[in-house]
């Protein structure tokens, strides 16, 4: 929701303009025109006090630009317009707007010429909303309905509107609406240029944002998103003091893969697991493309012992994966999964998962394998060393038979 436009009198601007945050700005167009109306009433009112124009025939058109500017505000008030192309109706407002101008031309008296400008207002009004073609048509329209006044105010009266003055209205006042209706058109052209180009760099955007955070093949998050996450997560874990583990499985002899049933095959491996991570792990984990046929999950305020339990679950489902268009196909995943220790970095971290993996496929594959600190060792000393895997205390689990 927008800000409200005056905290002094939210409810009056709600009921004005209502609470949906579109429809106000609709009904604010709508408003905006209000002053127009304003001027053009006061002139015919001002026009019959002067005695140019019928006190009937000024009520009149006062009355029916009222009612004018009343419907348009009530149809897009309600939200009734909301299901049209332009909700805010400018095509029929505007085209009901110089109808009355030229209903004012024709009731006022020798001074009508200044009517002219009036249309010429619409227009410059309108051409903020409309396509290009709907403001030419607009322009168009005035001209010929221009045409039509001069044409029968003549031969109704031709001793009161001579036809000097009406070649003289519609050669000087239609061609200024044509050429204000030209640059009008210029201007939404513009206008809409602007709004396609501004469409086509969000969309840009988008895309420059996804290719720098996806993983294209699998649509998993990349390496480079997921080293900014782990960061941010390994300061929360610290902060708040709680676990953290992240898991480095690599798929087992994927050169084999590739070699034995094609490049594309491969594609499809990387692709298949990725989509049983996603279905297969809780919502709070987080599983990357680290980098080839290598993957990351990143297990949250977990703890070592159920890390191993959710990726051996997956490595168990690893083994049944079945790949699309290519059901001889058969893979299993080998995985180093690390906890977070205290004042550990990510590159420790990452480091300890690492060996953990390299212990998995050493000893056979298929398998998973913790990497944890032997008791009492310090932080310290761990970090960067060859023996971070005491597998004597690691809940090591193994397929039978693998
Ligand atoms: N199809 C496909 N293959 C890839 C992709 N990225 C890396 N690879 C292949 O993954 C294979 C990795 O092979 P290795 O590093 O020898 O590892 P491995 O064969 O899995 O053997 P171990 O990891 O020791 O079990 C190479 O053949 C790479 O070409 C990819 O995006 N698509």
């Amino acid at each position: 929701m927008p800000p409200l436009p005056s905290p002094r009198f939210p409810s009056f601007a709600n009921a004005l303009l209502g609470r949906h945050p579109r429809r106000r700005r609709h009904v604010l167009f709508v408003l905006a025109t209000g002053p127009l109306y304003a001027v053009s009433m006061a002139v015919a009112i001002q026009s019959s006090a002067f005695g140019l124009l019928a006190p009937s025939l000024a009520l009149i058109l006062a009355g029916t630009s009222l009612a004018v500017f009343t419907l348009v505000y009530a149809l897009v008030r309600s939200g009734w317009s909301a299901r049209l192309s332009d909700p805010v109706l400018t095509f029929p407002h505007a085209m009901a707007c110089i109808v009355l101008s030229m209903a004012a031309y024709v009731a006022l008296g020798s001074d009508r010429g200044n009517v002219i400008i009036l249309i010429a207002q619409t227009i410059v009004a309108a051409m903020f909303r409309l396509r290009p073609l709907q403001v030419l048509a607009l322009g168009c329209a005035s001209v010929l309905l221009l045409a039509a006044a001069v044409t029968g105010l003549h031969h109704h009266d031709p001793a009161s509107f001579p036809a000097p003055v009406g070649w003289l209205h519609l050669s000087v006042g239609g061609s200024t609406i044509l050429l204000l209706s030209l640059v009008a058109k210029w201007v939404s052209d513009i206008r809409v240029r602007l709004d396609r180009q501004a469409r086509e760099l969000k969309d840009a955007l988008t895309t420059v944002q996804q290719l720098a955070t996806t993983d294209m093949l699998t649509g998993l998050m990349n390496r480079r998103m997921m080293t900014e996450i782990l960061e941010r997560e390994i300061r929360q874990s610290l902060r708040h003091d709680t676990p953290m583990c992240v898991a480095l499985i690599d798929i087992d002899h994927f050169k084999h893969v590739n070699d034995r049933h094609g490049h594309a095959a491969g594609d499809e491996v990387l692709k298949a697991l990725a989509a049983l991570g996603r279905k297969d792990l809780r919502q709070v984990d987080l599983l990357a493309r680290w980098g080839g046929e290598e993957f990351l999950l990143l297990l949250p305020r977990v703890p070592l012992a159920d890390a191993l339990v959710a990726l051996d679950r997956l490595r168990l489902q690893a083994q049944q994966l079945a790949v699309p268009g290519h059901p001889s196909v058969h893979i299993s995943v080998s995985a180093g999964v690390a906890q977070l220790r205290e004042d550990e970095t990510l590159d420790a971290l990452l480091d300890r998962a690492d060996t953990a993996l390299y212990e998995a496929k050493r000893t056979g594959r298929n398998r998973c394998v913790a990497a944890v600190p032997r008791s009492g060792e310090p932080a310290a000393q761990a970090e960067g060393s060859a023996l971070l895997i005491d597998l004597r205390s690691v809940a090591r689990l193994q397929e039978d038979g693998a």
